[in-house]
């Protein structure tokens, strides 16, 4: 399934937020959306999802999503949105319930997730036995246990320490090089994107136009050995941030 977002323009009463924005999100890929802070990248992903209706423009879905999708277009957040009272497995039932999925069908399905995230001897556990990375790979179980067309990630990696972080990125890598996924990715760390993203699309600062849409084209899986080529095009996307970022910093520092 693939997503085209066709011209997409916001604005929250006087404040326009984002001007004219298209691109295209093929299935398979992942795309990385960053820039300065309050660009509106978090809004464009919730109009990706359908959450909210932009003002003008719009988002076009093409081709279907996989068989058996439950939900096609499902959220990762940065809070990892777990419920504290039910253990890992239960935390991942609960989006199976509300699609009327009980009994063994669920567990088949449970099985295969937490195998997926290495979760399988965690199942039992509850949230707060739970490390951050944990935590969040309980959220990425959950998310593909509805076999989604599109993961739209906003920030999952930003509440977690830096080793973590690396940790997880192997496992997204990984995830993504056995069963390709969607994903809509966004993030304030560049190291992020380029190790992640076939599209990187950078936003000016708000109303968030594109600067540039950058496509990095080695395999994901050949990424974490190639870090120093990588760096140029890192070096690139700060280089085309690195003035709005500032003056985004200046302006939330004048609103506190
Ligand atoms: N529901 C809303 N009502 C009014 N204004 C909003 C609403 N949601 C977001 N905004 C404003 O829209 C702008 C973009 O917000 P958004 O959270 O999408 O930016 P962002 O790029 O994700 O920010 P950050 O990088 O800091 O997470 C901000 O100025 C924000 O205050």
């Amino acid at each position: 399934m693939d997503i085209v977002v066709d011209n997409l323009s916001h604005r929250y009463g006087q404040t326009d937020v984002l001007d004219g924005i298209t691109f295209e999100l093929k299935g398979g890929e992942i795309v990385c959306i960053i820039g300065p802070s309050g660009c509106g990248k978090s809004t464009l992903l919730r109009f990706i999802g359908g959450l909210e209706q932009p003002t003008s423009g719009r988002i076009l879905i093409a081709g279907s999503p996989p068989a058996g999708s439950l939900n096609p277009l499902t959220y990762i957040f940065q809070d990892f949105a777990l419920l504290p009272w039910r253990t890992v497995e239960g935390n991942v039932s609960l989006v199976l319930e509300d699609h009327g999925i009980k009994g063994g069908k669920a567990d088949a399905i449970i099985d295969d997730v937490l195998r997926r995230t290495k979760l399988s001897d965690f199942r039992k556990a509850l949230p707060r036995q739970l490390s951050g990375g944990m935590k969040q790979r309980v959220a990425i179980a959950r998310a593909l246990s509805v076999n989604p067309a599109v993961m739209l990630m906003d920030e999952p990696l930003s509440a977690l320490d830096s080793q973590t972080r690396e940790l997880l990125l192997d496992d997204l890598i990984e995830l993504w090089t056995r069963e390709r996924f969607s994903a809509c990715y966004v993030t304030h760390n560049l190291a992020e994107a380029v190790r992640l993203g076939h599209k990187i699309i950078v936003l000016s600062r708000r109303p968030g136009r594109i600067r540039q849409i950058v496509r990095i084209d080695m395999p994901l899986d050949e990424r974490a050995g190639r870090i120093a080529e990588l760096e140029t095009t890192q070096r690139h996307l700060w280089n085309l941030m690195r003035e709005e970022a500032r003056a985004a910093d200046m302006e939330l520092s004048d609103v506190a």
